[in-house]
């Protein structure tokens, strides 16, 4: 089928890429000119691993091509629209991109075929494509379709080749059928229901994996008192198949430019219609203050930070992606800089870009060196080159061999075997 897709961020590149796997013909759409001139190339803005070979290898096909121009995919019957939802200062979903490119579609002219949908990917308030739908009834053979997007960052082209399920939402047989047709040969579990539904569907998924990792977060908390072990409550409790052994990992918090946002977005949706959502609201809190509580830890036993070296070890939200949007570690080097401490950090691809906002901060070329005179080193990213380390020499080339790990993946008992003093999220 010959698909457009609008906005070419981590989501719509990936989408572009894996639809162009399945031998649909793609044209990328994004304002940014530079980008598109990079994407032309075979360059992925984006750091997600597999993607730029998959970006080469169907550019190099043919069945992909880009455009910073909408009116280049006048023969589209599909145009997915893949635009940023960020948050408004009110908390809701800023939806200006995504009318904006609805406004663009709605004035093009139709395709020979007829027929046209418009598919809403990007993460909308339940009512939004109804609301679309309504404003563009007249436009024969124009649909609307809901079709929320699941992939994670770190492994987006491996989650958009093989989604956990398809969600489609649409009032019209032409807008399933399409649909059907363009995700035929997917083996995943699909899911067809209203817009409204769909769009939901999205809103609590997210909000549930949230409320997943504060509700562990906070466990830690207990447990750092009670003086047990979280991963292996989470293990324990991980093999009853109804809980499930995923998202029990305590840390020092999510971040990442989806759970923030969107809880966030669905509390003020349920705001307007006057109902609280007092669990997701707690859920918040906890990650907010999450990064402090374990700061706090820090300076127990350091007594203090202002004049000490603290080495921080990962940057981004996650491994395996180049996004700080909302990362702990920003939080964690604010607090750090506040308190006079001086900072070594260690990112292999952020390290620019937060350097950027945090000027002040050594940031060092391999894991190792930020180690090197620290008198505590702290874990915000698990990045493998991060936690696979030569422990004895770090603890050589330290100042104290204090650890404070704020993803529980460093190798705790085999670290205080080598004399480190060892702290974890809930764990010691
Ligand atoms: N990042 C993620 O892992 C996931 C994001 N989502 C949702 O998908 C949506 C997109 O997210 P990201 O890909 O992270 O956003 P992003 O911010 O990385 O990319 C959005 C892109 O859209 C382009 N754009 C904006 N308006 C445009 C227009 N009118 N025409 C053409 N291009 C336009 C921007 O230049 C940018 O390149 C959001 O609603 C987000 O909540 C959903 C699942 C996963
Ligand atoms: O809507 C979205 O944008 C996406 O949001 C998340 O994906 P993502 O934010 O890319 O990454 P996750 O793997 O969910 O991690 C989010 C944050 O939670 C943290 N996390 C994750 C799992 C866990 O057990 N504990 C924990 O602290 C991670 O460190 C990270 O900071 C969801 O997992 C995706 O399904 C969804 O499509």
């Amino acid at each position: 089928m010959k698909v457009a897709v609008i906005g070419t961020g981590y989501v719509g590149l990936t989408t572009a890429v894996s639809l162009a796997m399945h031998g649909h013909e793609i044209l990328g759409i994004d304002l940014v000119a530079a980008k598109i001139a990079q994407l032309r190339q075979g360059k992925s803005p984006i750091y997600e691993p597999g993607l730029e070979e998959a970006l080469a290898q169907m550019l190099e096909q043919g069945n992909l091509q880009f455009s910073t121009e909408i009116k280049d995919a006048r023969e589209a019957e599909m145009m997915f629209i893949c635009v940023g939802t960020p948050e408004a200062s009110d908390g809701s979903a800023d939806l200006s991109y995504l009318l904006a490119a609805v406004s663009d579609i709605a004035s093009m002219q139709q395709p020979s075929t007829g027929k046209r949908v418009i598919v809403i990917k990007s993460t909308v308030p339940v009512g939004t494509g109804d609301r679309i739908a309504e404003q563009l009834r007249g436009n024969d053979g124009l649909y609307v379709a809901s079709n929320p997007e699941f992939l994670r960052e770190g492994s987006a082209m491996q989650d958009a080749l093989k989604p956990s399920r398809i969600v489609i939402g649409a009032d019209h047989e032409a807008a399933f059928a399409a649909m059907e047709q363009l995700y035929n040969g997917v083996n995943a579990a699909k899911v067809t229901t209203t817009r409204a539904n769909a769009e939901f569907i999205k809103y609590a998924s997210n909000a549930f994996l949230a409320t997943k990792i504060s509700f562990m977060n906070e466990l830690a908390r207990l447990s750092t008192v009670l003086g047990t072990d979280i991963t292996t409550v989470a293990q324990g409790m991980g093999l009853d198949s109804r809980i499930g052994p995923e998202f029990l990992r305590a840390g020092v918090g999510y971040g990442g430019s989806c759970f923030p946002k969107d809880t966030i977005a669905l509390l003020q949706l349920a705001g307007q219609h006057g109902i609280s959502l007092s669990i997701l609201d707690k859920v918040r809190d906890v990650n907010t203050t999450q990064p402090a509580w374990f700061l706090e830890r820090l300076e127990e036993q350091l007594h203090g930070v202002a004049g000490k070296k603290i080495a921080v070890l990962g940057l981004v939200f996650k491994p395996d992606t180049d996004d700080i949007r909302e990362a702990p570690s920003l939080k964690v080097l604010e607090a750090l800089q506040k308190k006079g401490a001086s900072i070594a950090a260690y990112d292999p691809v952020a390290s620019a870009i937060v350097g950027a906002q945090f000027p002040n901060v050594d940031y060092v070329k391999h894991p190792a060196a930020a180690f090197r005179g620290a008198h505590a080193a702290m874990l915000i990213t698990e990045w493998k080159e991060c936690v696979q380390l030569d422990w004895k020499e770090i603890k050589a080339s330290m100042a104290a061999p204090i650890l404070f790990d704020g993803r529980n993946a460093w190798p705790g008992n085999l670290l205080k075997d080598v004399g480190f003093v060892y702290t974890g999220v809930g764990r010691s």
